[in-house]
Formats: C-alpha cells, structure tokens, sequence
C-alpha cells in the first residue's frame, strides 16, 4: 500500500484558453473544470488508476464534497480535522501547452492540525511499502514538519518519499541524515534552491543536476529523483546517477506531471526494477501526464517507459 499525506490539497480549476493568455485582457475560456489536486492526492489518484492500493490522508471533513468525491472516483481517504475549506488553485493553459498556474496559500493551521496529520501517517506506516510527504505546507505549519514526520517514521516498516520546496525542502535538507528519507523529488528549480546554482543553467545541465543530488545522497538522502520538464530526470543513489529523456511528448498541461514522475518511480519500485527502470517509468509517466488536460494522471496503457532513454552519469 501506498499513503500519501497532503497538508494542503486543492480543487485544481483549469481554464482552457482558445489562443495565447493576454495578460491585462478580458478573454473567454473554452472550457473549464475542478479536479481533486494535491501532490499526494495526485499520487493517490495514479496509484488507484494502475491498481495499487493507497490511502490519502488530508486535513478535510468527512462530509466535505472533495472527500465524498475523492472516494467516490475510488481512492480511498483518511480526512483528518481541517483549519478551513480546502483552497482553489487555479491553472490556465493555452493552445502551445504553455501553462499558468496561480496557486493560493490554503487555511492556517495550529500544531494539533499538523500533529493530526503526523499521527495519522504514523499509524497508517506499519501497512505501507511507502509514505509520501507531498506538497507545499499550508500557513501556521511549521517548516520542519516533513523533516519531523520523516524522522517519526523512521523506526517503522515504511520507505518515506518527500516532494517539496521552499523553507520545508530547506528544513529537510538541513536535518539530514537525521530525518533521512528514502527519495527526495525537488524539481530543477528545488534543487538550485538548496545549492544556491542558477536554476534554468542547472536544469540545462544533467551532470550539474547528478553533482547537486549526488551531495543530498552523501548526505543520508537513501535517493533524489531530481524532474526536469522537457530535459527529463536524473536519478542519484550511492551506486550512481542516471539521467534519461523523455519522448517527444505534445504537451497539454504540465500540472501534475512531477506527481505522476514520483508515482513511476514508486510503481517500479514495487516491480522491483533497477534504478534505470525506475528512472525510466518514472519519466514515462511524467511525460504522459504532461500529454493529458488539467492535472490528469495516465493510466499505465498511456505510459511507455520503453520510448525513454537512459545514459549512465557516473558515480
Ligand atoms: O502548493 P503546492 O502544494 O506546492 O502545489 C499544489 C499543486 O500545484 O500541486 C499539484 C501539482 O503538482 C496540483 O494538484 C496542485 O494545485
């Protein structure tokens, strides 16, 4: 089984543009709808659409419609007591593929929303394969709560997987190896935050990428799956880095696409594949999200890990 945590899950609203966004203008979208987003709501979502077994935990009601509709679509959930109604995120994505995404903070939250949150993952990990600690921390949270929480389920049975930015990427990096992790997932942009690079020159750079993930592993990080859009992904472990490309892929909406990234490389690691396998499922099904409207995740007849390739770094 698979339990994500979600601290600050969303309805994300997607507008779809009929030409280019004309910033300052009055435009009509050519379509709309909400879908349930989140980072691990995402992840919960592609676990249910490849068969896997998950529980997404979120600060939500029982009776709140995104509960109801999550588990309708599904997924199973685990709603803990919420600060506030879940926020709205907002996308615009325009005919190119170029997306816009407007992302708002989410309602405040006191040490026993966060301890709930904790609790709740706690008790779930003797009967998870993996944990994933997912998304932005909503305000009031303290920034070392991920660190905290991977440290807490540490001495359980669960592998922790931790997708974030900002001061809670910053706060974990800085408790390794305490709170090591078993996969960080900072995108390019993650990365050059915490190496103090460029990030547009790192992302152009697959070696530059292996050298700043190489320095989290050395650091206790058990793997960094480090996305980078178009360029792919590199993997690093102690044994190597990997870096692989993706197919050419029409993008539609690239919202989503890192989630659907981790969710490959969890779901090869369950097959039990090397970490070129699971490199290369995890940038197939990146860019087969990438290929889908709003923030759908693929379902595995989308995904070709075959259509990607895989070059050695180095170790
Ligand atoms: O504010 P965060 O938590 O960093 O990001 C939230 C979010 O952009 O992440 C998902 C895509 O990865 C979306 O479903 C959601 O709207």
């Amino acid at each position: 089984m698979i339990v994500t945590l979600t601290p600050n899950p969303s309805i994300d609203r997607t507008i779809t543009l009929g030409g280019p966004l004309r910033r300052g203008g009055v435009q009509k979208a050519t379509s709309t709808g909400d879908q349930h987003g989140g980072k691990g709501v995402n992840i919960s979502r592609a676990c249910l659409a490849a068969g896997l077994s998950t529980v997404a935990v979120l600060p939500a009601h029982e009776e709140d419609p995104f509960v109801v509709g999550l588990r309708h679509s599904g997924v199973e959930c685990r709603p803990v007591p919420p600060a506030g109604p879940i926020r709205t995120n907002i996308t615009i994505t325009e005919p190119d593929g170029t997306t816009t995404k407007v992302n708002t903070p989410g309602a405040r939250v006191t040490p026993e929303h966060t301890e709930a949150m904790a609790r709740a993952v706690t008790d779930l990990a003797p009967h998870s394969a993996w944990t994933v600690l997912a998304g932005s921390l909503p305000p009031g949270a303290e920034s070392t709560f991920y660190a905290d929480a991977a440290q807490r389920l540490h001495p359980t049975p669960t592998k922790v997987a931790v997708d974030t930015s900002g001061a809670a990427l910053a706060s974990l990096a800085a408790a390794l190896p305490v709170a090591a992790p078993d996969l960080m997932k900072p995108n390019g942009e993650e990365l050059a935050s915490l190496t103090g690079v460029d990030p547009v020159a790192l992302e152009a750079d697959p070696l530059a990428v292996a050298a700043a993930a190489q320095a989290l592993v050395r650091r206790g990080a058990g793997a960094v799956l480090a996305s980078l859009g178009a360029n792919g992904a590199v993997l690093a472990t102690a044994e190597g880095s990997w870096h692989a490309t993706p197919p050419p892929t029409t993008v539609v909406s690239t919202v989503g696409a890192g989630d659907s990234s981790l969710f490959g490389y969890l779901l090869a690691d369950q097959r039990g594949l090397d970490a070129p396998g699971r490199l290369a499922m995890a940038v197939a099904y990146g860019s087969a999200a990438a290929a889908l409207p709003g923030t759908t995740v693929p379902t595995p007849d989308q995904v070709n890990p075959d259509l990607v390739t895989v070059t050695v770094l180095g170790g």
